[in-house]
Parts: C-alpha cells; structure tokens; sequence
C-alpha cells in the first residue's frame, strides 16, 4: 500500500503531525506530490497546486490564504479547524481590552525611560502615574461583530466582567446562537452597533462582504473615545481612516494583530504580531483536529469541518472498496455515476450523495475491486472534478 504524503507548509503542533501514523504516512515540508497540505498562514495564492493534490488542511479558523474556488473546481476539499483556536483569541481580546483601557503600553514605556536611584524613581513613578490613569470594564459597553466560535466566547466573557454586551451577526448559527449568554443583546445593524459600543471587537472572517467593513463613514458612528479591536484580518478596517480617527481623537485606541509600516508606533495604536493563535493549546488543538479531518478524508472520503465539501459520513462496508466522487451539483451526476458502475457489472452495497452550493460530492462501496479503467472512464464524464479509489 502506498504512504499517503502530507506536506507541511508552516510550523505545525508535533502532536498533530503525530496522529499521521508513520506506516502509512510519509509527512515533511519538502517533498514532491502531496496529497495533502497542511499550513496555518501560508498562503496558497499564486502557488502551483500539484495535480497530486486531495486535500488541504488549514490549522486554524480563517481560510483566506486558500483559494478555495480554485480547489473546488479541482475536486480538493479544504478542511479548517473550527473553534479551536477561539479561547486564545478570547484572551487576547480580553487583554487587549485592558492594555486599551489602563493604558499599559504607554506606562510600560515610562517605566522603561526610568533611570537613577530608587528614591528617584520611586518619586518619578508617583508623580508620572497620573498620566496613565485608566477606566475600568464593568458597565461599558462591548460591541462584539461577528458571532462565531470567537465571537461568541468574547461576548460571553465580556459579559461575566460585568460588561454590557451587544453582538451583530446576521447569520449566526443556532448552535451559537444557544451558546451565547442570554443577556447579550442583538443589534440589527452594524450602524447600531458602533454607535452603542465603548468598544468593538471584530471577529467575521475576511470576505468580499467584510472588506473594508469599518471606514471613515462607520468610524464616525463610533462614540468618541472608544476603542476598536481587529483580531479578524487587517483588510477589514480601513486602517488609513482609523489612523486619521485616532490622530483627531475619536477613537481612543486601535488594537490589532496585523502590525503594518503605516500603524506601528502610531499614537494609539497597539499592534501586535499575529498572536491570537499562538498558544500551545490552540496550535494542539488546530493540528490534531485538522490532522483527524485529512486522515479520516483520505482513508475513508469521510468529510467533517470542510470549507467547501458537504459534511459526508458513510461507514465504510465489509469487503467493499469505496469510490469517493466530487463533482458539479447538476442534474443526473449520480445516474451517470452509477450507470458507469453497472457497465462494468459493479454492484452498488452503500451509497452516499451530498450537496454543498456547486459542488455535490458522492462516496460509493462497491462489491469487489475497482480497476483503474473504471476510474478514468469516471474522471471522463462532464461535470466529474475528482475521482479516487479509497486505498483501504
Ligand atoms: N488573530 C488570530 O490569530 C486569529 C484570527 N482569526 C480570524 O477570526 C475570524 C473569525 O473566526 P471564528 O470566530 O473562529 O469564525 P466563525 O466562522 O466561527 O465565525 C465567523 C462569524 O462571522 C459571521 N459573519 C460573517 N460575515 C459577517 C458580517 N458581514 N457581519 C457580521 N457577522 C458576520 C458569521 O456568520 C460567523 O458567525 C477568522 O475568519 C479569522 O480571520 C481566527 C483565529 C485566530
Ligand atoms: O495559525 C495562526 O497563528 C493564525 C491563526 C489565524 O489567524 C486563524 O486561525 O485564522
């Protein structure tokens, strides 16, 4: 039996390479014909997608560093990791909050232009203190936009700090619609909610929809002296317009994790380098959830937590070989599918067929072998966009 070849574009947990048995796994940053990738930030733009390539596992939440439409129109699934890093990124919110509101960078810095005996500095320190005197949290206002795995932990911690919280998301699942406190409020628009909020915390993926989603109009709403946090993507502020928000004193902080030449060591701003993610427990977490998804989806066609596959779940008959299909979700796919398998006198013992938007997906348990002709007779009908025999 072949290895299954994974290749690893960024640092990824050993504990998740580690659930990639080594009898049946061949996992390096280098080597040639994947048929799975595994990365965090990489980004797969522009980069040569080898012909080899079944799958694509994002060690994280955010999947726009993957072309997606191009991986479904060559039949790859992408495979995320959701909700497991949403904790880190909860508390990092929760500091950035606080870095905002007692001002701690600014106090840091004074701490650091200190020098002389202990006297002196002990007298600097009472007499400069006042400066960076700050606000507390309980009875603000957050405004949390975005109601996600990381959203909803946010809302839900804020509120337990004795905030109020108001969340926007028109498409919130039920699922987290059920997990987020009771006490959170609704608001109906965007509009609502920065105009309410002595803070905002942003935490939608990077979308058409999202780009530019905070501007210089939407900025102006915001109350003066509150505070935006960007812990999304930096492509969602228009960050020349909160710039020009902070230096005229409407906004009172602007904390990020996506540092650029024009932000840092701006006035108001706190940046930090992209370390929502970065905690033992989320990198764990995002590596074993997403190495469980690509093993189950190359040993078995199973698909859970896709981006673009519908979820699709069959288990796997006793003495068949599985057929796992990605094609266009047009009329008479599996008809042809199956009229194929009856040609060459296959019997059908277990079939699945599932839909997600243009792409349709189908696994098939076969009695008996599937020789190769079959495949490529598969791979030949129109609207077909992957074909694999489940090596098993
Ligand atoms: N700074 C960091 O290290 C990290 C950043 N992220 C970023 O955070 C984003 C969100 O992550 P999760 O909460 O895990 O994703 P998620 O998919 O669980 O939640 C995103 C939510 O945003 C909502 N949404 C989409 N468009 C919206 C709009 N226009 N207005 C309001 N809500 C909208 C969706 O309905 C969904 O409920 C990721 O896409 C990623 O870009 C995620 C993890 C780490
Ligand atoms: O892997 C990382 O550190 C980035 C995490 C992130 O931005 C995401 O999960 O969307």
């Amino acid at each position: 039996m072949n290895k299954y070849k994974i290749q690893t574009l960024n640092n990824i947990s050993p504990k998740g390479l580690g659930r990639f048995p080594l009898e049946r796994y061949e996992v390096a940053s280098d080597l040639s014909e994947p048929d799975g990738l595994v990365l965090r930030s990489a980004s797969l733009h522009g980069m040569a997608i080898p012909p080899s390539l079944k799958a694509v596992g994002r060690a994280g939440a955010g999947t726009n560093n993957i072309p997606v439409a191009e991986m479904s129109s060559r039949g790859v699934a992408v495979f995320n990791a959701p909700g497991a890093n949403a904790n880190a990124v909860k508390e990092l919110v929760v500091t950035g909050m606080l870095l905002a509101a007692r001002n701690i960078i600014a106090a840091w810095d004074f701490v650091h232009g200190l020098d002389g005996d202990a006297d002196t500095m002990g007298q600097a320190v009472e007499a400069g203190k006042k400066q960076f005197k700050g606000f507390e949290l309980p009875g603000r206002t957050l405004g949390v936009v975005g109601l996600g795995a990381i959203g909803v932990k946010v809302a839900n911690v804020a509120q337990d700090l004795g905030m109020q919280v108001i969340g926007y998301d028109p498409a919130i699942t039920v699922g987290n619609a059920w997990q987020l406190d009771a006490s959170v409020e609704q608001a109906h628009t965007v509009e609502e909610l920065l105009s309410r909020s002595d803070f905002v915390s942003l935490h939608v993926p990077l979308i058409d929809a999202t780009r530019g989603l905070i501007n210089a109009d939407r900025l102006k709403l915001m109350k003066t002296g509150a505070t935006l946090l960007n812990f999304s993507r930096a492509p969602i502020v228009d960050e020349t317009a909160v710039l020009q928000a902070l230096e005229q004193g409407g906004l009172h902080r602007y904390v990020c994790d996506f540092p650029t030449p024009e932000a840092r060591g701006r006035a108001g701003v706190i940046a930090l380098p992209h370390l929502g993610a970065s905690t033992q427990e989320a990198e764990d977490n995002c590596a074993v959830m997403v190495a469980d998804q690509l093993r189950d989806y190359l040993e078995t066609g199973n698909v859970r937590n896709s981006v673009n596959f519908p979820e699709a779940v069959l288990p796997m008959t006793d003495g068949a070989a599985r057929l796992a299909v990605a094609n266009r979700n047009v009329p008479n796919m599996v008809g042809q599918i199956s009229t194929v398998l009856a040609q060459r006198g296959l019997n059908i013992a277990d079939l699945l067929n599932k839909s997600r938007g243009d792409l349709a997906y189908t696994l098939v348990d076969v009695d008996g072998e599937l020789p190769d002709a079959v495949l490529d007779e598969l791979r030949g009908i129109d609207g077909v966009l992957s074909v694999r025999a489940i090596d098993h």
